[in-house]
């Protein structure tokens, strides 16, 4: 037994395999969340149980199978068993594992499916740790995401006869550190090119219009990222600017849409195009199915000629670096 610190990486989680069974019971839990989709059960289960999860989880699968194997980290692809997301975030866990040596147990998990943030804090609790710091993996604070988190964390702690200690952070979208990997994987991606963008776009997770107007403050924290950007990099507003994407059902998004913006650039001269999603720790299904292969597809026939998406942050040493000191100074402060 030690009295060593727990530190828990936490994102939104994938389904166990890309099939329609397992992609089933993963939105099954996804799309339940009253954090996610505040519409009343009364009018939301029935479209859920009678539409969505009937149409939706073959669809998805068959994106998920496009992408199961991306990003290529290393030859053995035939091993991937897990979703992009989850293996990066892995590997992430690793990576700050490493950093903190044995003084810190660091674990993965997932706001919904596998590997549990309940069967994180069991694992840390079996280690003997009694203060745990909780870091979700999204810069930005969303009630959908980051809060989600927060209950997913309650929830777990539920029944349980002694709780640890937990400290959680609420967002990271204004640290310098942050700003200056976005930077970093800017440059290092755009110094791989033949070509010169006329326009890089910040890509963010949508979220309904109305959550916003409610008084969700993601849609100022992503805006105020590609600010931040734009002064570390000195890149104009014309030039640098925010849309979103991944929009889900009949309702309002934020705007601009990213699929819009792509489908339109070519006509107003913006021929050569970047862009880079901020609000993402790991590549997942929304990066490399919808951006990188979707939205390229669809900026290719609108008249585009060069596209690129760069890369997430994803266990670039900068990132890595970045999240082991975050957590010390914002979560471990006092108990190493
Ligand atoms: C109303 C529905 C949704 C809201 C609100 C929402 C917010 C939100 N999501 C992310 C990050 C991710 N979402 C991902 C996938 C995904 N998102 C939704 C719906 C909402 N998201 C669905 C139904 C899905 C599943 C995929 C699909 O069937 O299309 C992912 C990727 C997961 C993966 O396995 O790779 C991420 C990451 C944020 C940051 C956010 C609010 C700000
Ligand atoms: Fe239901
Ligand atoms: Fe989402």
């Amino acid at each position: 037994m030690s009295s060593k610190p727990g530190l828990i990486l936490v994102n939104l989680g994938s389904p166990d395999a890309a099939t329609p069974q397992a992609t089933r019971k993963y939105l099954f839990e996804f799309l339940h969340d009253r954090r996610v989709i505040d519409t009343s059960r009364w009018i939301w289960c029935p479209i859920l149980h009678g539409i969505i999860l009937r149409v939706r989880p073959a669809k998805s699968a068959k994106a998920y199978r496009s992408i199961w194997n991306e990003p290529e980290f290393s030859e053995k692809q035939e091993l991937v068993e897990t979703a992009p997301l989850v293996r990066i975030t892995q590997a992430q866990t690793a990576g700050v594992q490493s950093i903190f040596e044995d003084s810190v147990h660091v674990e993965a998990a997932m706001r919904y499916g596998n590997p549990s943030i309940s069967s994180a804090i069991d694992s840390l609790m079996s280690k003997g740790c009694t203060r745990i710091g909780v870091l979700p993996l999204y810069p930005q604070f969303a009630g959908a995401t980051t809060a989600s988190v927060f209950d997913g964390v309650a929830k777990a702690l539920k029944g349980r006869m002694d709780i640890p200690e937990i400290r959680f952070l609420r967002d990271y979208y204004r640290e310098e550190g942050f700003i200056k990997c976005l930077a970093n994987s800017l440059r290092d991606h755009l110094d791989t090119l033949d070509w010169k963008p006329d326009a890089v776009l910040t890509s963010y997770h949508g979220l309904p219009q109305s959550y916003v107007d409610k008084g969700d403050p993601y849609q100022a924290e992503c805006l105020k990222t590609t600010e931040l950007l734009r002064e570390n990099t000195g890149y104009s507003e014309d030039f640098l600017y925010s849309t979103f994407q991944s929009r889900f059902g009949p309702k309002d998004w934020l705007r601009p849409y990213t699929d819009k913006t792509l489908e339109s650039l070519p006509a107003q001269g913006g021929k050569n195009v970047a862009v880079m999603m901020p609000g993402f720790a790991a590549d997942c299904l929304e990066t490399l199915e919808e951006i990188k292969i979707e939205a390229r597809d669809s900026f290719l026939e609108a008249g585009g000629e060069n596209f690129t998406a760069v890369p997430c942050l994803n266990i670039r040493n900068d990132h890595i670096s970045f999240l082991s000191e975050l957590a010390k100074d914002k979560l471990l402060q006092g108990w190493l």
